[in-house]
């Protein structure tokens, strides 16, 4: 059996919370012969609640959790952690500007990246799945100058995962028939999911669907498609969410399969013509703990337009939140 690794998950009383944690503790995020300490983060008044939470995770007596924290002090919740998860954040609120809430999330993510370069592990994995989640990881990661940079990545597997399952139902195949899959962007509705380069059964994707199909119904559908579940079950999707965050960090701990790559949410080096520094969804293989960008992949102007307007969209959240970058 391996040392037991310190895994962060913040805003563990919440939705996402409750469906993430008993995965990471039964091994689906790092695998069946890796045990786990979870460090739980909350805000001081969800403390009893997460104490339900600790007991549940007692109870279910996980042969692999070697330990639990809870706590709201941000500077104990990642102390040496190698692995955390940044779910915890400010909904958006009944007449909140999408400028409002990246204000507030501001004064979450700051702080919490602060808190990464004080205390977690040189080579912490940081994944943010807060809402706006790409902005939020580059507020924390900018707040971290003691940390490599490319140790914040923000979620867009969520997306990835509805392209796929998309994908397949149109197709009648198995979603683990498709390969390539490709997520550009922000995960927000300007993001763009690009089936150019998706094979199903080893075949191109845009072969296999109408091109009206790809652009009227899959790409709107899958931009959209947080929105809907919040429309269906009047809360946002928290079991999906949960299920694509342990596909992030496992792809990333574990690596990616032969002949196909995941989409992640990491910062841009200019790869594609993206401005550097955003955090922008891109195709990445993972090996040896280390994702590197597909490269060399061809963009034509259907691509191009797309890819620009998120990467226009990510620009202007930047913009809007270089004040609470820790001053160089
Ligand atoms: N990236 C994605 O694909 C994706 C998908 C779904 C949801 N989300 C986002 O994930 C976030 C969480 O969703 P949820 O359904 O679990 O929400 P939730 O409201 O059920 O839970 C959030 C929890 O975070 C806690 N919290 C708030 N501020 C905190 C802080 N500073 N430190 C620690 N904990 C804090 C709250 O007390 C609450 O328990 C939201 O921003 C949501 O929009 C992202
Ligand atoms: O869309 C939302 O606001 C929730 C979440 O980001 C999602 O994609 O389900």
């Amino acid at each position: 059996m391996k040392a037991p690794v310190r895994v962060a998950v913040t805003g563990a009383a919440g939705q996402i919370g409750y469906a993430l944690l008993f995965r990471i503790a039964a091994g689906d995020m790092l695998g069946p012969d890796q045990p786990v300490i979870l460090h739980m983060l909350e805000i001081t008044p969800a403390l009893p609640t997460l104490q339900g939470v600790v007991m549940e995770l007692n109870d279910c007596a996980f042969p692999l959790l070697a330990g639990t924290v809870a706590t709201d002090d941000v500077n104990v919740a990642f102390k040496d952690v190698d692995y955390a998860l940044l779910v915890g954040a400010r909904p958006r609120g009944p007449g909140m500007e999408r400028k409002d809430l990246l204000e507030a999330n501001g004064a979450i993510f700051g702080p919490q990246g602060k808190a990464l370069n004080d205390h977690a592990k040189r080579d912490v994995r940081v994944l943010v799945v807060g809402n706006p989640a790409n902005t939020n990881a580059l507020i924390a990661q900018q707040n971290a100058p003691d940390l490599d940079p490319n140790c914040f990545t923000a979620m867009v597997r969520l997306d990835h995962n509805r392209a796929l399952s998309q994908l397949a139902e149109k197709t009648g195949k198995h979603n683990t028939d498709i390969k390539q899959m490709t997520i550009w962007g922000n995960h927000s509705s300007t993001q763009y999911p690009d089936l150019h380069h998706a094979t199903v059964d080893g075949k191109p994707a845009l072969s296999l669907v109408e091109q009206s199909w790809y652009e009227s119904d899959f790409i709107p559908t899958v931009q959209q498609r947080g929105a809907a579940i919040i429309k269906a079950r009047g809360a946002s999707s928290a079991a999906s969410a949960a299920s694509a965050a342990i596909d992030h960090m496992r792809s990333w701990a574990l690596g990616t399969a032969e002949g196909d790559w995941v989409s992640m949410g990491i910062p841009s080096d200019g790869s594609y013509g993206i401005a550097p520094g955003v955090i922008y969804g891109y195709p990445v293989t993972i090996k040896n703990g280390k994702y590197a960008i597909v490269q060399g992949l061809e963009i034509n102007d259907f691509s191009r337009a797309r890819m620009d307007a998120t990467d226009k969209e990510l620009r202007e959240e930047r913009a809007g939140v270089e004040h609470l970058f820790a001053k160089k």
